[in-house]
């Protein structure tokens, strides 16, 4: 059934000695979504997608992937792929062979394998070091291979931790184009970043988790809906009017610092959405051009900062 979910998980603890990793944890991905995990330093991220891809077993509450329960035994579920801590990669094998062996212990035949291998090899942009030893790979070399790894097994759920980590902007873009296509072709990918740009970027919907608890899940809008007042920086073409206006604009604060942005005069307001569309309507009907108009801080990272703040309030 198309919006049976993919992964459900109804108050997940793990925990390591005294420290609770994960607690109580509620979660839901559904076909075809790209799910961004972000959270502090620490919040339990990667043992979240640990517990995915079978690295271990949860200490109560229940977890169903592709619609099984997962047991109690550390086991791979089927269907699933991608890594934690950086792809299992053989050092002493170039990119194609490591794709090779890998299809082989799969017991694929190495005639037909190979079409797909150079496939994904040139998905995530190793093409020119295929015959290269995996050894001397760079971080986002690694990353790019393990993620071609993953394609081979078709898996209709992806979990990445951190797989923008020592990506350049050309393996961001093919890491990207990859993750995208899989999305549309209906696998599900959950991977965490602190990237807060690429979270944006990639993903639809997002669950913030800090110190082992869900704080958001849902849709980036409705976290845009729900966050405080934000800072928008406005480029305008007649900045000194423009600054007039906001001011006498009700639930508009010019902040004062505002200053240079791209060489033109940038004005800074704080503001929720509904006062911040009155301003766009006033400058228009004042015959002056909006040129730009966009969060000083994303709604996401506006959202981690108020967490991490909170945490460290708690603490
Ligand atoms: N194998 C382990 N043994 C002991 N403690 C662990 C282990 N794995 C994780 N922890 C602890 O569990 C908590 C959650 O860690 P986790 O690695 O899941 O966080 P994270 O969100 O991925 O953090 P980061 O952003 O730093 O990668 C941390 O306090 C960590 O020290």
């Amino acid at each position: 059934m198309g919006t049976q979910r993919v992964v459900r998980a109804r108050g997940v603890t793990k925990c390591f000695g005294d420290v609770v990793a994960l607690d109580g944890v509620d979660l839901d991905l559904l076909p075809g979504r790209i799910h961004g995990l972000v959270g502090p330093n620490g919040a339990g991220k990667t043992t979240l997608l640990g517990l995915l891809l079978g690295l271990a077993v949860a200490d109560s509450g229940d977890l169903e992937i592709l619609g099984r329960p997962v047991g109690r035994a550390l086991a791979a579920p089927g269907g699933v792929a991608g890594f934690v801590d950086g792809p299992g990669l053989y050092p002493s094998l170039t990119a194609r062979q490591n794709l090779a062996a890998l299809a082989a212990l799969r017991g694929q035949n190495a005639r037909t394998a190979r079409p797909r291998i150079d496939g994904a090899l040139a998905e995530v942009g190793l093409t020119d070091v295929a015959d290269d030893k995996a050894r001397g790979f760079s971080l986002g070399m690694r990353q790019r291979l393990g993620l071609a790894a993953a394609l081979l097994t078709d898996p209709r759920l992806l979990v990445l931790d951190e797989p923008a980590n020592g990506l350049d902007p050309a393996g961001k873009k093919h890491v990207h184009g990859v993750l995208t296509r899989l999305a549309a072709e209906g696998t599900t990918v959950v991977l965490s970043s602190h990237r807060m740009d690429d979270l944006e970027a990639l993903c639809s919907e997002v669950t913030i988790l800090a110190t082992g608890r869900v704080r958001f899940s849902g849709p980036l809008d409705k976290l845009a809906g729900e966050s405080r007042e934000l800072e928008y920086r406005l480029l305008s073409s007649a900045p000194e009017a423009a600054r007039r206006l906001a001011a006498g604009t009700a639930g508009i604060r010019v902040v004062e610092e505002s200053a240079a942005w791209r060489g033109a005069e940038a004005l800074v307001v704080s503001a929720q959405l509904p006062a911040l569309d009155e301003l766009v309507a006033a400058l228009v009907r004042a015959d002056i051009a909006v040129r730009e108009l966009a969060p000083v801080v994303s709604p996401l990272e506006a959202a981690f900062l108020a967490l991490t703040e909170q945490q460290e309030a708690d603490a």
